[in-house]
């Protein structure tokens, strides 16, 4: 679903990424790691055709990344929701109206009953009508969620979904993670929060890479 060989990626001919080669396979739970800087938000984005290797070859649905027309990145972004390290909500509008967005913008119905249940599902269907800078820093991961996931993706990618949170709330928003993966969704999340991995782990069977030295590698055994 997503294959990578041997990419890499140069921000102004400068090497960030290399030699990186992964499979994900549908319905696989993958944890991302490295320290600050190393390049996760930079894997994230290639996994999303946001960002095209500098070298190697990037599949994505067994399409070339780099072959790509426009038409066909959308179509990639229909099946693969993002969850962004910083929300990108637009204040003027409401929650649900933001949860909607992906719907919207592309002129595709809106369903009312499945948006309120869906955010029944993440616990804010009392919060419809709220704008989000009344939003909780919890209540904005958990929209940011809903948004990724309104069109039904088939993978869901996650860049530092907890970073604010504390870590009850962290919790919350990981084990709707998990139910998603349950639900059959491929899941990638991006975190430093070694903690969070450990305790996912013991509820499902997640694979943890780490960025190091500019390489992708499988974390260690305490992991
Ligand atoms: N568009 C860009 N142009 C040039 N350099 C960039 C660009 N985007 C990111 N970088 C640089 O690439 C490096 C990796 O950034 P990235 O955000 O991918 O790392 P990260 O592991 O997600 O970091 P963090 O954990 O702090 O979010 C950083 O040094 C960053 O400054």
């Amino acid at each position: 679903m997503i294959e990578l060989q041997h990419v890499a990626m140069s921000y102004s001919g400068k090497e960030l990424l290399t030699d990186m080669s992964l499979s994900v396979a549908p319905g696989s739970f993958h944890f991302l790691t490295g320290p600050s800087g190393a390049g996760k938000t930079t894997f994230l984005k290639l996994c999303y055709a946001e960002l095209l290797p500098t070298a190697g070859q990037m599949m994505l649905f067994g399409q070339d990344a780099t072959e790509m027309g426009r038409d066909e990145i959308a179509g990639i972004r229909q099946r693969i929701g993002v969850v962004h390290q910083d929300c990108q909500f637009l204040e003027h509008l409401t929650l649900e109206e933001n949860v909607a967005l992906p719907l919207t913008v592309t002129h595709r119905p809106v369903n009312p009953d499945e948006l309120r249940e869906l955010l029944g599902w993440v616990g804010l269907g009392h919060r419809r009508t709220a704008h989000p800078a009344q939003l909780s820093g919890g209540e904005r991961q958990r929209a940011a969620l809903a948004r990724a996931i309104i069109t039904s993706p088939d993978v869901i990618l996650a860049d530092e979904p907890t970073g604010n949170l504390d870590y009850e709330m962290s919790l919350r928003l990981l084990s709707l993670l998990v139910e998603l993966n349950r639900m059959g969704k491929t899941v990638m999340i991006a975190t430093h929060d070694l903690n969070l991995i450990r305790q996912t782990k013991a509820q499902v069977q997640a694979r943890v890479l780490r960025i190091t030295n500019r390489r992708l590698q499988a974390a260690g055994a305490d992991l």
